[in-house]
């Protein structure tokens, strides 16, 4: 999508991607960043707080088992708001190419960094979508070690479905495959280090 064209919502290019089913109606879209994108994975890892933040899960305080912070646009989830700093130039490159191929209303960045030594991982959740553009997607960059990427029917029997998420590959959740289904990158005996950056679409200033 040259960065002049009209973007059409109801048309997104990301529609066209390789998708993975997960049922009748719902899906996410598998991309990948192009060659010419440079990222240094060691630059991007000496950019991870040095605090775990705390969020409240069912009334008990604990520790979030990674680190994570939020750039562009501040982000909501599990009783806490997490403020925005601005965008790094680190992160500028895969910023500028979601907005130029993907939607250019992406806005909002959120790093997490696991290291499999610490055994770092997420459970499964729906994204919050509070803040976001109405039918905007939730675009997820993995770097560095491969994890799965593991889906669940929300409230609903079923399966889990496992995707791949390996250096440089791009996983898109469509609003509505979000609505409908969980997320969780579990940790991985095999360990080493993975960096995700997950670009969503906030309205207003955050
Ligand atoms: O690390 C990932 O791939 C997923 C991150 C995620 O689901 C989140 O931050 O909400
Ligand atoms: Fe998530």
């Amino acid at each position: 999508m040259p960065e002049t064209a009209a973007f059409d919502p109801a048309s997104p290019p990301w529609l066209r991607w390789p998708t993975r089913a997960l049922d009748e109606t719902h899906a996410v879209h598998l991309g990948r960043l192009p060659d010419t994108l440079a990222l240094d994975f060691e630059t991007l890892w000496a950019l991870h707080p040095e605090r775990f933040h705390r969020i409240s899960i069912m009334g008990r305080e604990t520790a979030v088992p990674r680190w994570s912070r939020a750039y562009g646009a501040d982000y909501h989830y599990s009783g806490r708001t997490d403020v925005a700093l601005p965008v790094p130039e680190a992160f500028a490159g895969v910023l500028g190419w979601a907005r130029g191929h993907i939607d250019p209303r992406l806005n909002g960045l959120l790093l997490n960094w696991y290291e499999g030594a610490r055994k770092h991982y997420i459970g499964k959740h729906r994204d919050s979508t509070t803040g976001m553009v109405d039918g905007s997607p939730i675009v997820t960059v993995s770097l560095g070690a491969a994890r799965p990427f593991r889906m669940r029917p929300y409230k609903r029997a079923g399966a889990f479905v496992d995707v791949e998420a390996t250096d440089r590959s791009v996983l898109l959740i469509p609003w509505a495959t979000n609505a409908t289904w969980t997320h969780e990158v579990p940790h991985r005996a095999a360990g080493g280090r993975r960096i995700s950056i997950t670009l969503r679409a906030f309205s207003g200033p955050g």
